[in-house]
């Protein structure tokens, strides 16, 4: 096994939230301490965020539930029937590291409902209709937890725009109608001796600008510091573990980083965590911004829209839409 050192919570900050109700003071005193993470880490556990643990709670219950279903009724709402991005993908149907074994973990996406008038494109991981197991009120919950997340994304967005120089706002307009997507995930308990050669979620960035991860208490989440060393992420009770993806370090011309992850779960129990992965609009265009650009520092990366970019990084991910 690969080792790991237990001095994560030096370069992990916790951050408070609550003062980002407090006035532009509070949203300058989060904001530094978010930057300084995104700068050096990419990675910050966050408190006082404002969701209940309550909500939390019904949403771990619903997803064992799901997960605990035949694999018949799983199947049925396969991914692979969503160019959205949407439903369920099985044990060791993705490969985030291909260098590694298949992912011993299984998962399912939601996404956003599309708003009245929205166009839809089904060859995009765009808006698009969501595939819903049949178990009563988890449509309902399930929704009312990716508005919740959608709003404490939109209010850490404006603490990126503080930091990076820019008005608070400046995301707002790129941000309202997101290509978020909530993953339940399920990690089965490592069989035998872990040997490195299969990891519940192998090394890897993620897409879109940030990702907010609910684990539960049973640990395994890893981070590579930019010396190279794996420290773990433990889990923190009612905090969620916030990561800087793709998108947002190509937006701000790596002044943000996005920061290699992985899981493996050698606890001997399954794990359950809960993804949400906070993507821009599918139209944004996500171009140096003008405060990450200097003589000395050019744009390193062409203008592309979210759609574009996650149409690219998912097309890498799965073979189902490779086929196509
Ligand atoms: O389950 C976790 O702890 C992390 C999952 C993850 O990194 C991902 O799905 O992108
Ligand atoms: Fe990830």
């Amino acid at each position: 096994m690969t080792a790991t050192a237990s001095v994560a919570l030096e370069s992990l900050p916790v951050i408070d939230l609550s003062p980002l109700g407090e006035g532009p003071e509070g949203l300058a005193h989060v904001a530094a301490e978010i930057g300084r993470a995104c700068r050096t880490i990419g990675f910050f556990y966050i408190r006082d965020h404002g969701i209940s643990h309550a909500m939390l709670e019904d949403i771990y219950a619903r997803s064992a539930a799901f997960f605990a279903l035949p694999l018949a009724q799983k199947s049925a709402l396969t991914i692979a029937n969503s160019m959205n991005n949407r439903g369920y993908a099985g044990m060791e149907s993705e490969s985030l590291d291909p260098s590694k074994l298949s992912d011993a973990k299984e998962a399912f996406n939601i996404g956003r409902d599309p708003e009245p008038g929205e166009v839809t494109d089904p060859a995009m991981p765009s808006v698009g209709r969501n595939q819903w197991p049949d178990l009563p009120g988890f449509r309902a919950a399930m929704l009312g937890y990716y508005g919740a997340m959608r709003r404490l994304s939109e209010r850490i967005h404006t603490a990126f725009a503080l930091d990076l120089g820019l008005p608070p706002g400046f995301f707002a307009d790129k941000v309202d109608r997101p290509l978020a997507t909530l993953r339940l995930l399920r990690y089965p308990p490592h069989p035998g001796i872990f040997d490195g050669s299969r990891y519940g979620a192998g090394a890897h960035t993620d897409y879109g600008n940030l990702t907010l991860l609910s684990q539960d208490a049973v640990g395994g989440l890893e981070v590579r510091t930019r010396a190279g060393q794996w420290v773990s992420a433990p889990p923190i009770p009612d905090t969620y573990v916030c990561n800087i993806g793709d998108c947002l370090m190509r937006w701000s011309n790596d002044v943000y980083v996005s920061t290699p992850h992985r899981v493996a779960n050698i606890s001997g129990r399954e794990r359950y965590s809960v993804a949400f992965f906070f993507d821009p609009n599918p139209d944004a265009v996500i171009e140096c911004l003008p405060t990450c650009q200097s003589p000395d520092r050019p744009a390193r990366y062409p203008p592309v829209t979210t759609a574009q970019y996650l149409t690219e990084r998912l097309d890498a991910t799965y073979a189902f839409r490779k086929d196509r």
